[in-house]
Formats: C-alpha cells, structure tokens, sequence
C-alpha cells in the first residue's frame, strides 16, 4: 500500500522523452522567432512553445498583434516563458542573450511569381536582422526561412563578416520542408508511414535547385521506371508552387513549413544541448560543389553545423539534376552577396 509513497520520482527530462540526458544536463535556451505574427510564425510560436528545450520564446514582428500573440501563447501550460517585441525599436530586446533565431519574416509568393520576385523585398528584412543578430547575439545559430533562401543566406553571411562576428557553422538555410514533402509523397507511394522514411534532398531550395536523392530513400522508393522517378522528382521541385497554386491568392505554405521549421529548430536545440548523432538537411556554406553555398546532410552539434556529412554517390539522373542546379544556385548566391556588399 506505501508503493506509491516510495516510487522514485521522475526527472522532468525522462517525462518529456529525453530520456538519455538528467535534469542537470539539460540546458535552457532562448529562441528568438522574427516574422512571429506571419502565416508562418504563429503556428511555429506554437510549436516551439511545446519544446520543452526552449525556456524563453521571444516573438518579433512588426505587426501590431504581435504582443497579443506572445499573450496568447503565454497562457499555455507548458514551461517557456514567451515575450512579445513589435517594431524595430524592441528587436534588440528580443534577440538579446538568443541561443538560436529563426527567421520566417517576409513577404511570400503570389501565382506567378517566382521566389526570386520576393528578392527585393525580403533582402533588406534578412540583411537587418541579420545586423541586429550581430550586435546583439552573435553566436546565436541563425536558421533562415524567408525566400528566396538561396540568396538569403549569403546575405546574413556577408552581413556577418562586415560586423567580424561570421561563423559559417552558425548560419543555415532552412531546406526541411523539402525533405518533409519528400518524405510524405514517398510513404504515400509505398504505402509506408512517412516518418519511416529516410530521404536526403540537397543543393537548394527553388525549383531545380531542389535535387531529391531518390537513389538513397530507405525504403527504396517503389517506382517502377524512370518517367515515374521524373515525375516523383519534378513534384518535389515544384511542391512549394503547388500550395501557392492551392490557395489561389492567400499566400504560400504555411502550417507545413511550420513543421518542418519547427523540427529543425528543435534538432539545433538537441545539438546544442549535447545529443550526439542529430542530422538534419540545411543550406550552409560549403566546398562540395562550384556552388559557394549548398544543402546536404549536416550532423548538428553544440557550435551548429558539427559536420557536413556531404552527399554520396549520385546515379547518373541525379547527376543531371546536380548539373543543372549549380549554374542556378551560382546566380542566386551572386545576387545575394551582390546585394550586402552595396
Ligand atoms: N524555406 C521554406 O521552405 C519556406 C516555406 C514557406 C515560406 N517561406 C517563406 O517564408 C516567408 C514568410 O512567409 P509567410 O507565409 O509567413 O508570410 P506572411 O506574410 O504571412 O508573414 C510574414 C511576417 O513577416 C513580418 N515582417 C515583415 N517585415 C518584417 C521585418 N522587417 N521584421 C520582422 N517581421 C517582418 C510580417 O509582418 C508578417 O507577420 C516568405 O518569404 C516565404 O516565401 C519559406
Ligand atoms: O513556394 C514558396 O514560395 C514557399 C516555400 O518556398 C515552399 O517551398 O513552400
């Protein structure tokens, strides 16, 4: 009868999952989101308030419901302690002492465009926060969502090295939703839950750009013949532009890429905290290829990107696709350091 006075209490860790690690080792960290009241930052505010990782969530936007969407999500029973910043004046507050900051801020697609149409827009939004992270939290891992992704990232780099704080381990590209959808068109063709599935998706994140590694899905993928792995392949590419398409007007992907962002911030948390073996897809800068920067496998770890994993073999479809996608990235990179160097 005294069994339940005498059970051994369980560590807050072992009931959140992580298991591996004691109360003791489990840091906190401060998560910064910028763009927190776009279609994009608010379900991921949501997410990352569920991490048990993150302590402090702290919410920028320039739009004047973002303080309400820090009180919103502050009234959820889970640990973060949630802050709301609005407008320029209160970024510095919000990225002080950040672990990581994930940028969604931006403007998104419209039919028609392309992601390069955003360029204009959304350089000088990824080229101040940028700045700001700089100042204020320069060994903050930096994970850019805003597009086009390709360019974007060169910016935050090129912003790094004038202020002298640059750290190419610390600045990705966030690439997951690529991997996400390949991951979810491939469990539906095989008739597998997608979370069993393993797919590597590299190069960069537009178009063909977009080099899903068919070749390596675990499970191989049940396709018969090369038009079907065209197809299967074209359809990853274009994905983002199919939900564009889908909703007519009202913007791009939203709730999945909250997902998918959310998931790579919470494998940075793992990293950072010391768990070994986390490996996640990102667009860093890298020497694999021609293309200054590039997305692959990367291992995360307690300084970001731990190690660049790189890519494997090739068959030779994918060395097309490869071909094709460096003239692209090139351009793209170009016009981004182009751009932060005026
Ligand atoms: N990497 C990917 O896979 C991926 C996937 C989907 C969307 N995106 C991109 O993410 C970006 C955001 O998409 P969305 O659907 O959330 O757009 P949205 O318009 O719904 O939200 C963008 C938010 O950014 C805010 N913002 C604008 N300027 C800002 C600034 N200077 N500082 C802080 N916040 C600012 C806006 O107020 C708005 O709340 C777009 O560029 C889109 O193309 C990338
Ligand atoms: O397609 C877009 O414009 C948004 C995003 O890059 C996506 O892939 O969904």
């Amino acid at each position: 009868m005294f069994s339940r006075a005498i059970k051994p209490v369980t560590s807050v860790a072992a009931q959140n999952g992580l298991k591996k690690f004691s109360t003791t080792s489990q840091k906190n960290f401060k998560v910064v989101v910028a763009g927190a009241a776009g279609g994009i930052g608010q379900p991921l505010a949501l997410l990352l308030k569920q991490n048990k990782l993150v302590t402090k969530l702290a919410l920028y936007d320039i739009a004047p419901v973002t303080p309400g969407v820090a009180v919103d999500l502050s009234h959820m029973d889970t640990p973060a302690k949630v802050t709301g910043h609005q407008g320029p004046d209160q970024l510095a507050d919000a990225i002080k002492g950040a672990d990581v900051v994930v940028i969604p801020a931006g403007v998104p697609r419209k039919p028609g465009m392309t992601r390069d149409d955003l360029f204009n827009t959304n350089a000088s939004i990824v080229r101040d926060l940028a700045a700001c992270v700089a100042k204020n939290s320069p060994k903050a891992i930096v994970a850019i969502i805003t597009n086009p992704v390709n360019s974007m990232v060169p910016i935050a780099s090129e912003v790094m090295k004038k202020a002298g704080v640059y750290d190419a381990n610390r600045i990705l590209g966030v690439t997951t939703l690529d991997v996400v959808r390949a991951a979810a068109f491939i469990g539906e063709i095989n008739g597998v839950d997608p979370q069993t599935v393993s797919i590597p998706v590299i190069g960069g994140h537009s178009g063909v750009t977009i080099i899903p590694l068919l070749s390596q899905s675990k499970p191989a993928v049940k396709l018969s013949d090369q038009a079907k792995i065209d197809a299967l392949t074209q359809r990853i590419q274009e994905a983002g532009t199919e939900v564009v398409k889908a909703k007519a007007g009202g913007g791009s992907a939203t709730l999945s890429m909250a997902y998918a962002g959310a998931r790579l911030t919470g494998s940075v948390l793992r990293g950072l905290n010391g768990e070994s073996n986390v490996v996640e897809c990102a667009y860093i800068k890298s020497d694999l290829t021609e293309a200054t920067y590039f997305a692959n496998p990367v291992v995360l770890g307690k300084n970001g990107v731990e190690k660049n994993l790189g890519f494997g073999q090739l068959n030779d479809y994918e060395k097309k696709l490869l071909k094709a996608a460096i003239p692209e990235l090139q351009k793209n990179i170009k016009t981004g350091e182009d751009f932060a160097k005026k």
